[in-house]
Formats: structure tokens, sequence, C-alpha cells
């Protein structure tokens, strides 16, 4: 399997180019040259069936099979389910797909335990060493500090928005105790930090100094690892008897999520529709409504992890609805980089829109979500799975499954705001409390950051 850049349209590199390098040398994103189609026994296998099936097709012949089989299991065992993805129907046509069970309580470790084992396998056979950044609104900096701590070959630098996290969120960065582990604590927004990585990522010097990648989903291998779980759930409906495919509502943050739906279905599995439901951060609904992509500064929300106004994965929809073509790509997201804002033409405006739709939930309308869900099902979820559910609620599609992206107990203070009472433990969470943090508090600037690197 190739790999080419969003904004060129040559098949350049392999999965572990892809793994290793985070981010085209050109800006670009990295997509694989075609779409490779799931068998039979994949479409409706088991978590780790599917997995493997996943990964060794994004793979390809970069890495082996071997490699990939340790990197399904060691996620395997991190996850405190069988099922790993357990689907729960909360009402004829509202399903609920729970995809927090893992070692960092949010959906982000189905995929980041994948990347770490492949990235500690593609490092051992070229015998690099690699520094990798991470920009954080809260869950992925959690799930990489869980991933990667304590691997040799890696060092690991975790740039969250200073006070744009929740608490529960910052520890479970901040306690780490390896020594390949920094966190940076930014004066910004996650949009400062995300955009501090890009810089980092193109920087000349850093790059001579040795390998430098990121561990967003901006990396192709996260966002592969996010694209079973669709296959799981859909055959998961089936068994059920649903046989009509489901529209999955992503609670949306940097987009790699519900681009992950978006390949999923391209791969063969049953997906009916894709709804990004984004909080009051709402740059990529407005696009889609108005065909204006601009940026503005984020919101502070209780849903803080989709607390972000540039997604970086919308590139790599673009990059699809403008039919592969890398120049019409280039220049929407130069021109956005350069004025903060750009207008897409009438005929990629549709084709967008065929491919997705974006809902807004506000801040009163998630906290009441939370309080109905609470009532009718006597769950109680996260405010970013409470901005899903709302989003579920607005649309007539049947049946809808919303994205259960995070463990209620991350988020303490807006769960009892909300429903005036305790979120259930979370044993992966316990023991945060009272242990001692370490981050350094950095200007939002490339310089600051050089500075503590
Ligand atoms: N919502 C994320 C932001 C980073 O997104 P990713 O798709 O790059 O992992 C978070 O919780 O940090």
């Amino acid at each position: 399997m190739r790999y080419l850049s969003t904004r060129d349209g040559r098949p350049e590199a392999d999965f572990t180019d892809a793994l290793l390098n985070g981010l085209a040398p050109d800006g670009g994103l990295y997509v694989p040259e075609t779409w490779p189609a799931l068998s039979a026994e994949a479409l409706s296998g088991d978590y780790g069936r599917v997995a493997r099936e996943v990964m060794g097709a994004f793979a390809g012949d970069a890495l082996s099979a071997a490699a990939i089989d340790r990197a399904v299991s060691r996620l395997l065992s991190g996850f405190d389910t069988p099922e790993v993805t357990p689907l729960l129907r909360l009402s004829d046509r509202l399903f609920l797909l729970e995809l927090h069970h893992g070692p960092t309580a949010a959906f982000k470790d189905l995929a980041m335990q994948v990347a770490a084992s492949l990235t500690e396998a593609a490092l051992e056979r070229s015998g690099e060493r690699l520094t990798l950044f991470v920009a954080t609104s809260g869950d992925t900096g959690a799930a990489a500090v869980r991933a990667f701590e304590g691997m040799n070959r890696v060092r690991l630098v975790v740039l969250h928005p200073l006070d744009r996290v929740s608490p529960i969120q910052r520890r479970q960065m901040t306690t780490a105790t390896a020594d390949n582990v920094l966190n940076l604590a930014v004066e910004g927004d996650f949009d400062d930090c995300q955009r501090l990585v890009k810089q980092l990522l193109a920087h000349e010097s850093l790059k001579a100094d040795g390998r430098i990648s990121s561990v967003n989903s901006i990396n192709w291998a996260r966002l592969a690892g996010q694209v079973p779980y669709y296959v799981v759930a859909a055959e998961a409906l089936r068994r059920r008897g649903v046989e009509a495919p489901a529209t999955y509502v992503v609670p949306t943050g940097n987009f790699g999520d519900a681009f992950a739906g978006w390949v999923a279905a391209r791969m063969g599995a049953a997906v009916g529709g894709l709804i990004a439901a984004v909080n009051r951060n709402d740059a990529l609904a407005r696009a889609l409504q108005t065909g204006v992509y601009a940026r503005a500064a984020a919101n502070p929300t209780m849903s803080v992890s989709m607390d972000v106004q540039a997604p970086s994965n919308f590139e790599r929809l673009v990059f699809e609805a403008a039919g592969r073509d890398p120049e019409r790509t280039r220049a929407v997201f130069e021109t956005f980089t350069r004025d903060g804002s750009v207008t897409l033409d009438d005929d990629l405006l549709r084709r967008l829109r065929d491919e997705v739709s974006a809902v807004s939930v506000g801040e009163a309308e998630t906290a009441q979500e939370m309080r109905r869900t609470l009532a009718e099902t006597d769950l109680i979820v996260c405010p970013h799975t409470a901005v899903a559910l709302a989003a579920a609620r607005r649309v007539e599609a049947v049946p809808v499954v919303a994205l259960a992206t995070a463990h209620p107990a991350k988020f303490p203070e807006a769960v009892k705001e909300s429903v005036h009472r305790e979120p259930p433990p979370a044993w992966v969470l316990e023991g945060l409390i009272g242990r001692p943090e370490r981050f350094t508090r950095v200007k939002p600037e490339l310089e600051a950051v050089l500075a503590v690197l």
C-alpha cells in the first residue's frame, strides 16, 4: 500500500513513512492510494479480526503480520470487556456505541494502543529514535502518554491548552513519571497547540536533529485504528436484526473519528450516513452550511475535547470531495492558513454535503440531554456523548448510532453540574488525585516551545 499527500498526488510513501512522518513533507495529510475492501469474514468478525484486517490492509508489506498481531493483542488486553466496543440500545431507533472501555477511558485508546505498538516495531526495525509531538484538548494526550510512556526509542511531547482540559484529563497526562514524557501547558487553546505541532514538524533544524512525528489523527495510523469499531458496530446491529445501515453521530473535534467512519464505509462497512456533532465550536458546521470555512477563537465548553475550531482531518474529506485533486485541496488549506477563512466553491460544497452533515449543540442542550438520558435510560453520559445524543434526536434517520467517546468519570464537574449526581467511578482513573504533577507552562509561540525543548 502506498500513500500520497492531500497536497501532492504522488504515491511516494509507505505505511511506515506515514507513521514516522505524521504529516507529509508538503504540509498535507497522508491518505492511502486506494481504499482496500474488507473480506466478508472481516465484515462479520469480532474486534480483533476486524482490526487485524484493517491494519494489515493499510500496512501493506511495510510491517509484518506478526507486528500487526502484537499491536492488536496489546489493544485487546487493555480493554475491560470482551466486546471491546459494546453497543447499547437506548430506544427503538437509537443506539449508543461505547468506546471508552480502554486504559484511559476514552475512544482514543482504540487507535493509540495500536499506533504505539506499530511505532515501536517500525523503530526497532530502522534502529531510529523518534520525537513525537501531540496536541490535545484532553483525551488524545492522556491516551498518548499511556501508550508511549517508558518506550525506549520515543520521546513524547504533549501540548495541552492551559486550564482548558478537565482536571482529571490533565492529571492523566501530568502525573506520568516516565522520563520520556514532557508535558507543556500552552497559554492558548487547542488550535494553538495543533498549530505549534504542525510548525514543529516543519522545523528544519529539529528535523535535522532526528526523526520527528505526531500521534494526532493527522497521523494515518491513528485514523486507521479508528475504523474497526464502525465495522464491528454494523455487524452488531445486523446480528440484532437491524438490517438498515445506521447513521452514525460522531462527537467531533479534530474530525478524525468522523472521517474514520467515512473510511469504514469505503471499505465495505454498512454505514448509512455520518453526522458530525459539534459543540458551539462550530467552524465545521458553519462551513457545511454556508460554504465559508472560517477560523474563530475556541469557546470553552464542558465538552472540552471538542473545543476545536480548525479540525485537521477536514482536509482529508475535502481532498476526497474534490475528486482527490491535490491542487484544489492545497488551494483551500493554504488560503485558510494564510487568511483564516476560505470560501468553498459550489461544486466542492455540494460534494462535501453528500458525504457528511454537521449539527451544533449548545451548552444548555448538552446539559439537558445528560438529564434526559439519565431519566430515560439510567445512564450517566459524558458531555461529549451528550452532544452526540442531542444531535441524534434532531435527525430522523433510523437506526441512528451515537458514539460514546469518553467515560463520564473524566468530567465529574460537568456531570455534577448537569445531573446533580456523581458519575460512576472508572477504575482506570483511580489514584490520580494527590499524585505530583509535572508540566511546563509556555506561551503559544514556536520560539517558546523550542526553548523548552
Ligand atoms: N479531541 C482531541 C483533539 C486531538 O484530536 P486527534 O484527533 O488529533 O486525536 C483530544 O481530546 O485531544
